[in-house]
């Protein structure tokens, strides 16, 4: 009899076909599946030899070639075709497999799914992946959410597969049902502030400091060798300096891209859920209404020419480029806390039981917004676990205190300037009320309270109250 496949993964594009490299280098056998016979053939080529990787276009080919219980991972897009490749492989698939969703599904359809496939005692896992292309084939962090016990099977061939760091493999198992995906989610929508701040940066050296790209790619390439260490940074060091091959004056290719960002959803949930959950994340917010007003490019022109803007006065560029790393390291603090502050709550709401040092530690390799600074977040959640926010660490009070200096600063001559600025002062704005005794909120009570009779509590006495204002 043919000896059995360990592994089978559904989708061979971007990410499978690189996933699935991966497990083959890590000395399982791995049998892939996609509906294109190039993709397919492809991979057969790609992979060498066909005892160590193999793919079909026919699904009943696919499933009949894994060891049970099978292990069937999909990186398709998410959506309305995940729930028809998991329609497709039921009718060959045995109780007790496995089906791993690696795609960027939104939670709740997870939620769904599981409960579907628990019916039939078929193991679902929604197994966000990060890291890109490159991530998957060499190493991604991975988030799985699911039965702890069917973990078991796939543990070892994730923790093969995962980043390593100082030999940690970057995957864990996070927690039941959509823990996984949701845990991803919110990954990504820290990703997403992240690289919004790192633009705002951009900007503000290019029109406050009149640095050209090259010095800005020195300037990233340096920061990426001190605290800010980290994935976003270091390819934006790298952006910098690409010289564009297709343009007429072969200047560099960051000054041709056209300036809308398009995104496909995940930092638009988080945000969502986060207000859902009525957990604060405006870091995140600011960063999905960016990507939003990045898109009004013909009414940003149109409007550009009926307000004039401030001559930007200059500021000094040593001066400017110290500020620059004390305001991004700043923000990118506030922005994980916001969004570490989001997964403790919804892990109490949706029952997710999620270890937030766990996390932290898998995403110090391999993902997307991996950094130096997740091992401080890391060692901070360590000494207490149950910490509600970052702010409040003992390990992070002089890291902010020493850099909110400047950001207030910046912030101030960007709004002076008309320079952009909205994720930094989201950051400064999100700190200062969060750590403000008391906020004017106290008017808005008083307010609710004489046009709609909303009552009030008070400071000096317990109970609820109401006015009669007029
Ligand atoms: N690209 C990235 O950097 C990352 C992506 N992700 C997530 O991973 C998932 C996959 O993304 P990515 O690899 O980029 O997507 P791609 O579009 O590159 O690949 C998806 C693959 O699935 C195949 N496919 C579509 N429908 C079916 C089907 N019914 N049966 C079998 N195969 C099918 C597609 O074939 P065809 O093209 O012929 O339709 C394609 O080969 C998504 O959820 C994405 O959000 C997560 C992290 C990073
Ligand atoms: O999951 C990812 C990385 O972790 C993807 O690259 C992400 O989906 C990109 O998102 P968007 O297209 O919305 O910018």
């Amino acid at each position: 009899m043919e000896e059995k496949y360990d592994f089978g993964l559904v989708g061979l594009g971007v990410m499978g076909r690189n996933f699935i490299l991966n497990v083959a280098d890590n000395g399982f056998s791995a049998y892939g599946y996609d509906l294109d016979p190039e993709k397919v053939a492809a991979l057969k080529e790609e992979g060498g030899h066909e005892a160590k990787v193999n793919a079909a276009t026919n699904i009943k080919t696919f499933v009949q070639a894994l060891k049970q219980p099978r292990k069937i991972m999909l990186l398709v897009p998410a959506g309305k075709i995940v729930d028809a490749v998991i329609e497709s492989l039921l009718p060959h698939i045995d109780r007790g497999d496995i089906i791993i969703d690696g795609g960027n599904s939104f939670f709740t359809d997870t939620d769904r799914r599981e409960a579907y496939l628990h019916d039939k005692a078929i193991n679902f896992f929604g197994a966000g992946v990060s890291g890109g292309a490159k991530g998957a084939r060499l190493g991604p962090s991975i988030m799985p959410g699911g039965s702890k016990s069917a973990y078991q099977h796939i543990k070892p061939i994730f923790e093969a597969v995962s980043a390593k760091y100082k030999g940690e493999p970057c995957v864990a198992y996070l927690g039941p049902k959509s823990s996984g995906n949701y845990v991803k989610m919110v990954h990504n929508g820290i990703e997403y502030g992240l690289m919004q701040l790192t633009s705002e940066v951009y900007d503000l050296l290019k029109k406050a400091g009149d640095f050209s790209n090259e010095e800005m790619h020195d300037t990233f390439s340096k920061w990426n060798a001190g605290r800010l260490q980290s994935f976003l940074v270091e390819i934006t060091s790298k952006i910098l300096e690409q010289k564009d091959e297709l343009g007429l004056d072969k200047g560099h290719l960051v000054d041709q891209i056209l300036d809308k960002a398009k995104q496909k959803g995940t930092g638009k949930w988080t945000s969502q859920n986060a207000m859902d959950l009525g957990i604060p994340v405006p870091s995140i917010d600011i960063a999905v209404s960016m990507r939003e007003i990045s898109g009004l490019k013909d009414e940003r022109i149109e409007a550009d020419k009926l307000y004039d803007r401030p001559e930007i006065e200059k500021l000094d560029k040593k001066e400017l480029e110290k500020m620059a790393e004390e305001a991004l390291y700043f923000s990118f603090i506030i922005t994980y806390a916001q969004g570490l502050h989001q997964l403790a709550d919804a892990s109490k709401e949706y029952n997710y039981n999620l270890d937030i040092t766990t996390i932290a530690k898998i995403w110090r390799a391999g993902c997307i917004i991996r950094a130096g600074l997740l091992a401080d977040i890391s060692e901070a959640f360590e000494a207490d676990k149950d910490l509600p926010n970052l702010l409040l660490s003992s390990h992070f009070i002089d890291k902010v205190k020493s850099t909110v200096g400047s950001t207030r600063k910046l912030v101030a001559h960007a709004a002076a300037n008309g320079i952009p600025l909205p994720g930094i002062s989201n950051s400064l704005t999100y700190f200062d009320a969060y750590t403000s005794s008391r906020l004017p909120l106290n008017l808005i009570q008083a307010q609710r309270d004489f046009f709609g009779s909303h009552t009030y509590e008070r400071l000096d006495k317990e109970g609820i109250f109401h006015t009669e204002w007029e």
